[in-house]
């Protein structure tokens, strides 16, 4: 088994002034820092989807990966996806940039959660619901997926459920906590300084 982590920085953050979230400083670093710090432990390798310039992540050491066409963040898991087989990897593990406080067994529980699952693909799940950006991909997956986006639908929660998603299921409420206003980061950031 080989598993890609990409963290999806496509968005336009516009709840957030159109800010490029993936730099907005949390507790003193970039957002997407605290993201890496989370996911690459759990990976054989992080990628970045992003469009722009890709210099501007040059100091994370990830490759950036552009959509083909931005449609939502399955344009980024597509991206990924694409890249893992061209790489001889088996899954794609995809992640916001905006939750920092993903869990250490993100990526475990979600292969177990994807052994019960028809197809091979689980989401994350708590108790306030689904989180389908957060998910495990079968590299297989990779034409259906472009057959998907080439029909203008774009919901991730949508393509997971046609692929029988499983739910890997997670205590701890705060895990997939997102940012997305300034109110979001300023709780954020008492909660890092807090437990520091
Ligand atoms: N690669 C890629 N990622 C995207 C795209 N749209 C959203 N994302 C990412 O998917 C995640 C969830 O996005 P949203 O919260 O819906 O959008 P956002 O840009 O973060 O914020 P808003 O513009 O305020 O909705 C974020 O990590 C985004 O960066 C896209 O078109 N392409």
């Amino acid at each position: 088994m080989r598993i890609f982590g990409v963290i999806l920085a496509g968005g336009q953050g516009r709840r957030l002034g159109g800010a490029d979230k993936a730099l907005i400083p949390l507790a003193g670093r970039p957002l997407i820092a605290h993201v890496l710090d989370r996911l690459e432990p759990q990976v054989d390798r992080v990628l970045i989807s992003a469009n722009g310039d890709p210099s501007r992540f040059t100091g994370f050491g990830c490759r950036v990966l552009p959509d083909a066409r931005p449609q939502g963040p399955l344009s980024g898991v597509l991206a990924a996806l694409t890249l893992a087989v061209e790489m001889e990897a088996t899954h794609v593990v995809s992640t916001p940039v905006d939750t920092p406080f993903l869990p250490g067994d993100l990526v475990p529980q979600l292969l177990l959660a994807a052994e019960g699952a028809p197809e091979g693909v689980a989401l994350a799940s708590d108790a306030t619901g689904d989180h389908p950006a957060t998910a495990l991909w079968p590299v297989g997956l990779a034409p259906a997926l472009a057959d998907f986006l080439a029909t203008g639908e774009a919901r991730v929660l949508r393509f997971a459920e046609a692929h029988r998603a499983g739910r890997a299921r997670f205590p701890d409420p705060g895990a997939f906590r997102n940012l997305n206003t300034p109110e979001d980061l300023s709780a954020a950031e008492a909660l890092i300084r807090g437990a520091a």
